[in-house]
């Protein structure tokens, strides 16, 4: 019988800025200051690089400009630019830039294989004063759900998720928040994969970090109780999502045992992988990918590349330029053993 595939990204993240007007307290991505764009120069050089490697998913991950600023027309430029020279470069983009307008997303979407935002919790003591969210107005729950509704009703294939260990309660607000993505999920269809991402506490910012950048990364550890929380997650997800929905874990922020538990628990993404840098939590250290495929081959998985939009969202695609790639690309990773099946 054929093994049982865990499926994975080759990504590149593009960063249009790390300025951001939200303060999430755990955010150790965003850059204080003025609004600094990324230049198309760097784009070009960095898509090269990226094409060069083989990557078939850009990942544009973005700090957020006021919906009402005056700044917010170009930031937007910057990002739909972004998308557009992915492809232009023969690289699917995926962007998780905050909340859009509709006509924001509409646009997006024409330019992506698929799009994203975490919904982060349902848990309202979040935004409270003292809460993480309290400085950040991106992240009022009854807007990302409307953003959830909304990529439903523009039928965007869309991935989302929980960040786990930010002050939420475990058993309550963790059902519900899944119970709502379920729930927007039988409406509109268009959930193909929720993430479920543990904070891990004691993080330098990026303003220490990237000093320290040429530090050798950290070994990924979680404790037993935050494995055990996500362990859970893992099995209530499963239990509340339709099998279509994919669970993705990051493979960077555990070890080999808890990753391979999370798959036999129902997990079956490991998001970015191979010659990736983690933006958001670029101080630990993804396994490598033999180690992976031998500790998932013991009990009797394989890893799978896949496209930033699963197969059963295909006929999706709303321009010809996407379909055309996401095309290529299936052929591409179904003729090539090596990319599909790491040995
Ligand atoms: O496919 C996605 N992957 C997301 N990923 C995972 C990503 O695909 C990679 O697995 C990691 O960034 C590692 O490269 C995130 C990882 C984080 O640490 C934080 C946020 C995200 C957000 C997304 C996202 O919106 N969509
Ligand atoms: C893009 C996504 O990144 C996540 N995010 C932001 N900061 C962190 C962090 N320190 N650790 C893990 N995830 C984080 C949020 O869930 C956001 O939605
Ligand atoms: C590092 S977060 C990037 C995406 C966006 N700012 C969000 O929080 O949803
Ligand atoms: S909205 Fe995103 S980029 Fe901005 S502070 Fe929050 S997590 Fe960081």
């Amino acid at each position: 019988m054929a093994r049982a595939v865990v499926s994975y990204s080759v990504a590149h993240t593009v960063v249009p800025t790390y300025f951001c007007f939200n303060r999430c307290t755990y955010c150790t991505f965003r850059q204080d200051g003025a609004l600094a764009l990324i230049g198309a120069d760097a784009v070009a050089a960095e898509l090269r690089a990226a094409r060069a490697q083989d990557v078939c998913e850009i990942l544009v991950l973005s700090g957020e400009v006021h919906p009402r600023s005056a700044q917010r027309e170009s930031w937007f430029k910057t990002v739909l630019n972004v998308c557009d020279q992915a492809l232009k470069h023969g690289m699917l983009p995926h962007t998780n830039v905050g909340p859009l307008s509709w006509a924001e997303m509409d646009q997006l979407a024409h330019v992506n294989a698929s799009m994203g935002l975490m919904l982060e919790s349902t848990s309202p003591a979040l935004q409270l004063k003292g809460g993480p969210h309290f400085r950040a107005p991106s992240k009022d729950v009854a807007l990302r759900k409307q953003q959830l509704e909304q990529a439903g009703k523009l039928r965007v294939p869309f991935t989302t998720g929980l960040l786990l260990n930010i002050g939420e309660h475990r058993e309550r607000d963790t059902r519900d928040s899944l119970q709502y993505i379920a729930q927007v999920h039988r409406e509109y269809s268009h959930i193909q994969e929720i993430i479920l991402q543990p904070f891990q506490p004691g993080q330098s910012s990026r303003a220490e970090t990237s000093s320290a950048d040429q530090r050798s990364p950290m070994t990924p550890r979680m404790s037993e109780i935050d494995a055990e929380y996500l362990f859970e997650t893992v099995r209530l997800a499963r239990a509340l999502l339709p099998e279509s929905v994919a669970i993705q874990v990051p493979a960077n922020l555990m070890d080999l045992g808890q990753i391979v538990q999370c798959v036999e628990l129902g997990a079956s993404d490991l998001g970015g992988l191979g010659i990736v840098r983690d933006e958001v939590n670029p101080l630990y250290a993804f396994p490598s990918m033999s180690s992976l495929s031998n500790a998932l081959a013991v009990r009797g998985f394989q890893l799978g590349m896949r496209l930033p939009v699963h197969k059963s969202f295909y006929s999706w695609c709303r321009s010809a330029r996407v379909s055309e790639l996401v095309r290529e690309w299936h052929e591409r990773i179904q003729q090539s053993a090596t990319l599909l099946h790491v040995p």
